[in-house]
């Protein structure tokens, strides 16, 4: 059946409730993985973003950049090492995840989201002491364990009508160093500082799966009380296990939902937020 002119107008109808419930409200988008890689769903990652800041909803996007680091790596002939799905990360390779991060991966997505029409600015975790951390464990290096966050970077950037653009590299504060923090992490603590009504965390699965192998298996909605016994049955594992934990801490922190939504379906965010259809697994109370 053809789409026609009375499906658009209706489909911008059912966004006007959400445009108003959402309206002025702090919406954290942690921002990584296949669709920052993939050039056309980059694009409609960033159209929707600036769509949400067009129609007045607080977006704040928390970036990752994993990949990235992994190819300077390897450029410079150094392998990328990860034990429990976090970077073993010694000086050398701060360095590049600095460089990287703050710069290469932050600028391009400010760019980007100015050329589509946005205001964009970038801040590093450090810029106004707002990632204050400690080591997380002597056998990870310089990977960090957030402590403080202070939003007020972030805040003014908003109310000044811009987008933050988030990376996740914190100032050390049990030592004269900066500190390599996982994105999903940062950003639900960022998520709790601002009071947010919501935090997405952007992925390469459509949500939590109860077969991880079936795309049919999507928990739609999930309560925080049964987190425990997923994980206990294996159904959350890997990679999803950090995920999920910073879900379960945003949720129980006052964020009002989380959500693992899948990166990889083109404009995912506004279906998520903006119309009836949810789609991706849904943290909540
Ligand atoms: N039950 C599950 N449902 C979906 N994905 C799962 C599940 N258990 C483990 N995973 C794994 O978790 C991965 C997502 O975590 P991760 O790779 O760390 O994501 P990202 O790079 O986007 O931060 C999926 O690609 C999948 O391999
Ligand atoms: C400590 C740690 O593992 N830090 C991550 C930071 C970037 C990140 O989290 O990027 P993705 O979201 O794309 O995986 C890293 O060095 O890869």
């Amino acid at each position: 059946m053809a789409f026609n002119e009375v499906d658009r107008a209706q489909v911008l109808a059912e966004a006007l409730p959400y445009i108003q419930k959402y309206s002025g409200k702090t919406i954290v988008v942690k921002y990584g993985g296949n669709a920052m890689i993939s050039e056309d769903l980059r694009r409609a990652v960033i159209s929707d973003i600036v769509l949400l800041n067009l129609v007045g909803i607080r977006v704040v996007v928390v970036h990752g950049g994993g990949p990235e680091i992994n190819e300077m790596l390897t450029k410079i002939g150094k392998e990328s090492k990860f034990v429990d799905g976090l970077r073993y990360t010694d000086e050398e390779t701060m360095d590049i995840v600095q460089q990287v991060l703050c710069g290469r991966v932050n600028k391009n997505l400010v760019a980007t989201l100015n050329r589509m029409g946005g205001r964009a600015v970038g801040l590093c975790g450090m810029d106004g002491g707002m990632f204050q951390a400690k080591q997380l464990s002597e056998k990870l290096g310089l990977v960090g364990e957030i402590h403080h966050v202070d939003p007020s970077p972030v805040t003014d950037a908003l109310d000044d009508g811009y987008i933050p653009v988030v990376s996740t590299v914190a100032q050390g504060t049990d030592a004269d160093c900066a500190y390599n923090i996982n994105a999903d992490t940062a950003a639900a603590k960022l998520a709790v500082a601002l009071k947010a009504e919501k935090l997405i965390l952007l992925t390469d699965v459509r949500g939590l799966l109860r077969d991880p192998k079936d795309d049919a298996t999507l928990i739609s909605e999930l309560q925080l009380s049964s987190v425990p016994a997923l994980v206990r049955e294996g159904v959350i594992s890997g990679g999803m296990i950090p995920k999920v934990d910073c879900c379960v801490e945003a949720v129980r922190s006052g964020v009002d939902s989380a959500i693992i939504l899948d990166g990889r379906v083109a404009h995912s965010i506004l279906i998520e937020l903006l119309s009836d259809a949810g789609i991706g697994t849904m943290l909540v109370h």
